[in-house]
């Protein structure tokens, strides 16, 4: 195969892509940010309630993969034929046009996932991976449709929690707010939990729950965030800190009086925003860091 490498201004990111997916035969199209590890690197974000992102970086690289020399060559050639791809002070250029080795992508995408330790014997383990020998707790997940694979720190810290307070979960009713691929929930099952809540505002990830649950053993209820009733000992969500801070008061009311409340997504610097948000309910503190992440926890009054 062969990749043409492209420059582009924010303004003609879409249309660029576009027209290399739609009119150019291209087989597939990645966009970076050209600034990537520089000063200049700016992070796009899509945080419920926050305007949505742009389709681009200020200056976005653009790599688009062809089935031949021929088929990449003609397609920068008509593109940057194009007047609209070619303004003053808004324009495409190429960068390479090159062969790229033929990959096994999928053992490349395995050998990214290695199983990952919470505590010597809790584990998370992909399906193509020997479990561990001292592993007696074992979540078996692989990468798919919905967040939580057990590699983002957030992650980690709220399974380290959750294995950290087996004598709090055993028996009691847990939620699992923004469940993801349900991965906290399976994890708070292995540890006595139930019943189990998994919630999410995505339909997909309220599938994979159910199906990783049942791949995994567990009896949970997974559904949308309205099936959530009542209060619950524990209470987990690990979403991002703006919608965090816009739930507080409807994760709070599902906290039972004594119960724990377990946060994460929370950037270090984000703390006190976060803890002014609870404070009418809970004081929050903060019991983990991990990469600039923090684990945010905090007890009802009861
Ligand atoms: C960072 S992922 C966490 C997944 C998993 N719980 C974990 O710890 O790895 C956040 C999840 O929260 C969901 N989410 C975002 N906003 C939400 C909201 N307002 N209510 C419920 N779920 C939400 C997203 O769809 C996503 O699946």
């Amino acid at each position: 195969m062969f990749e043409l490498v492209l420059q582009a201004p924010e303004s003609l990111v879409e249309s660029v892509s576009d027209a290399l997916m739609e009119e150019l035969d291209a087989l597939s199209v990645s966009v970076e940010d050209s600034d990537a590890d520089t000063d200049a690197e700016k992070a796009l974000f899509g945080e419920p309630g926050m305007p949505a992102p742009s389709a681009g970086w200020q200056r976005s690289t653009l790599k688009a993969l062809f089935e031949s020399e021929a088929a990449a060559s003609e397609a920068a050639t008509l593109l940057l034929a194009q007047d609209w791809a070619t303004q003053p002070g808004a324009s495409v250029s190429m960068t390479a046009l090159h062969e790229v080795a033929e990959q096994d992508w999928v053992r490349l995408t395995q050998s990214q996932f290695d199983p990952v330790e919470i505590t010597p014997t809790f584990w998370i383990v992909p399906t193509w991976h020997e479990p561990p020998a001292a592993a007696t707790r074992l979540i078996r997940l692989d990468p798919g449709m919905a967040f939580g694979t057990g590699t983002h720190p957030t992650t980690r810290m709220c399974l380290g929690w959750i294995a950290a307070h087996e004598a709090d979960i055993r028996g009691r009713r847990v939620l699992d707010y923004g469940c993801g691929s349900g991965i906290l929930a399976i994890g708070a099952a292995l540890h006595g939990g139930a019943p189990i809540d998994a919630v999410d505002i995505d339909p997909a990830a309220i599938a994979t729950t159910a199906q990783n649950a049942a791949d995994n053993g567990v009896t949970l209820r997974s559904g949308a965030p309205d099936m959530a009733s009542g209060e619950y000992p524990l209470v987990l969500a690990n979403i991002l800190a703006t919608p965090l801070k816009m739930l507080a008061p409807l994760l709070c009311g599902h906290v039972a009086q004594g119960g724990h409340l377990v946060l994460a997504g929370i950037l270090d610097r984000q703390a006190d925003e976060l803890k002014a948000a609870y404070a009418p309910w809970i004081a929050l503190e903060v019991s983990n860091t991990v990469d600039g992440w923090i684990l945010m926890t905090g007890r009802k009054p009861g």
